[in-house]
């Protein structure tokens, strides 16, 4: 039985199938300290916030069966995403659930400050008819700055078209293309500081857009220019804005979101040219069902360790590639897990080959999976997809893909080497129409086994009667022998043997069977 913990409110409708999942337990306590969220998050497979949970990097060491982190929303600055993918922990958002509902608002908020909406209410409920105070401005023919056109950013965009707008955009993932596409003009920070009448941003709060409107941008600005923060506080310094609307610079800001949540002490809280709302870019009733459907259903998926997309901490898999790459998901996790337990010395480089059809994607998820099964055989549970190529720099592993577009006769091929201190091993696997996955080579012989159960691997000399002696020995000691494969390089020379067996050998089984003429070596692997 998974547990689960819902840290933050989320919709009741959009947890429906977590609570109807007969593996999952959920549990909700939002408002814990914390303090208390260290205390209790040990008994937990995953944890579910919105934006107020703070996931600290204490939080995730405490959680010890922490299988994912779930935020049923975009911004993830909340969570140390450094700290759970370093714990290998998948931290899942919601990214597309709440895009109109925050455009919407956004809107408003940008419709609020232009009329003076909230001011007027509030003075018309304190007993005064005041007809003079609120003059507004029109948005038709005005020029909206748009800095961060992505989900919300273009949504906004295409709104304040519909009202007549002229929308400049910033975004370094904007092409020409797609901005003649949206009727919205390409064009930077400054060009948007000097023209437009109205500024709104939707980025995310990083390095790069803390304070990107600050002081020397206020100072570009037209005089009576509006501005709007429905992304994340600190994006435009407050600092600076407080400054600007008190000298007169800047007409009026609607705000949403703010350095510090909730404000203390917020100078801007309460100047009369500015509109604030506590954070409700995404609180409607869409938005949040939305948004805790997207994440209820990828949380199940991390559970039951199926494949799920949108993990801030894993690249995300196109639909096309991930049909592609995920049928050779188990084979390559089995490759690296047979070359670790076939390998003697420590790993300092794993290499692996594509070719055929494969060469056409994006390989990385599957060399994920090769780096998986190599380090788990060392590591265990500690290792997973997310980890994985950390774990392999920290331990100065250099990892290598290749691709070749020449197959040797099989759709797709995978060949996987391990160099270690004492030796470089190789094994290449594939999957045949009709009988899955199978080892084709090991080294330099050819082989078809499938990678599965419990494996003999024997190094021997191709003499006769070395592989009556074997079948005999297993027998006598109750091994039955699923499937043989034998592999040779010359008549009489070196040669391999693979067995299916149902049963792991005893440690004294193994010696004995190495002790054996004409035997050079016999590992036990598993699969
Ligand atoms: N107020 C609220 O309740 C909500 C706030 N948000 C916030 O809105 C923001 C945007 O969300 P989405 O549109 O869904 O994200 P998105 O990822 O679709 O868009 C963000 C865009 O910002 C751009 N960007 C990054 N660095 C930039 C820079 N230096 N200059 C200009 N553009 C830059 C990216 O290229 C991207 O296109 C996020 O910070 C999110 O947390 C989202 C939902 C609700
Ligand atoms: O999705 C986001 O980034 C948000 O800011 C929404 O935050 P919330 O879930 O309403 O606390």
């Amino acid at each position: 039985m998974y547990k689960v913990l819902i840290a933050d409110p989320l919709s009741e409708f959009g947890i429906q199938q977590l609570l109807d999942a007969s593996d999952v337990e959920v549990v909700r306590q939002t408002n814990l300290s914390p303090a208390e969220l260290i205390d209790v998050i040990g008994d937990y497979d995953a944890l579910l916030v919105r934006s107020q949970t703070q996931v600290t990097p204490e939080v995730l060491a405490a959680g010890k069966k922490l299988k994912a982190v779930g935020r049923a929303g975009v911004g993830v600055d909340n969570i140390d995403i450094n700290a759970a993918t370093q714990a290998g922990i998948p931290v899942i958002n919601a990214p597309d659930g709440n895009t109109i509902s925050t455009a919407e608002h956004s809107f408003a908020m940008l419709m609020a400050v232009a009329r003076n909406i909230p001011q007027a209410h509030k003075k018309l409920v304190d007993g005064t008819w005041d007809r003079k105070s609120f003059q507004g401005v029109e948005l038709n023919n005005k020029v909206l700055g748009v800095i961060g056109m992505g989900r919300i950013g273009s949504e906004v965009a295409k709104r304040a078209k519909a009202f007549g707008m002229t929308v400049m955009g910033f975004d370094p993932f904007m092409t020409e293309e797609r901005a003649q596409k949206m009727g919205v003009t390409n064009a930077t920070v400054d060009e948007i500081c000097r023209k437009a009448d109205f500024i709104t941003v939707h980025t995310p709060l990083t390095k790069e857009t803390r304070h990107i409107i600050s002081t020397r941008e206020f100072a570009k600005m037209k005089d009576g220019v509006r501005l709007i923060n429905c992304a994340r506080g600190g994006i435009i310094d407050e600092k600076a804005l407080y400054e600007a609307i008190t000298t007169g610079k800047v007409a009026g800001a609607a705000l949403d979101v703010f350095e510090e949540e909730p404000p203390v002490d917020n100078p801007l809280v309460g100047l009369p040219q500015v509109v604030t709302t506590p954070h409700l870019g995404a609180s409607t009733i869409e938005a949040q069902e939305n948004v805790a459907v997207d994440v209820s259903e990828e949380i199940l998926k991390v559970l039951r360790d199926e494949p799920f997309k949108n993990a801030v901490n894993l690249p995300s898999i196109p639909a096309h590639v991930m049909e592609k790459v995920q049928p050779y998901f188990t084979l390559g996790e089995k490759l690296g897990h047979f070359l670790a337990q076939v390998t003697v010395g420590s790993i300092s480089e794993i290499s692996i080959k594509y070719s055929g059809e494969l060469t056409d994607v994006d390989t990385s998820p599957l060399t994920r999976t090769v780096l998986k099964g190599v380090l788990s055989f060392r590591l265990g549970e500690e290792v997973n997809y997310v980890n994985a190529p950390i774990l392999a720099k920290v331990r100065d592993i250099t990892v290598t893909e290749q691709k070749a577009a020449q197959n040797k006769g099989f759709t797709n091929l995978l060949t996987v080497s391990l160099k270690t201190t004492q030796e470089t091993r190789t094994v290449s696997g594939t999957r045949l129409n009709g009988y899955g996955a199978r080892i084709v080579k090991i080294d330099d012989f050819a082989i078809d086994v499938a990678p599965e159960g419990y494996l003999l691997y024997i190094h021997h000399n191709d003499r006769p009667g070395v592989i009556g002696r074997v079948g005999s020995i297993l027998g006598e000691n109750s091994v039955n022998i699923a499937t043989m494969q034998v592999g040779r390089r010359d008549i009489g020379g070196d040669a391999i043997m693979m067995l299916s067996v149902d049963k792991p050998l005893t440690p004294e089984l193994l010696d004995t069977m190495g002790e054996l003429a004409e035997v050079k070596s016999v590992t036990q692997i598993e699969l």
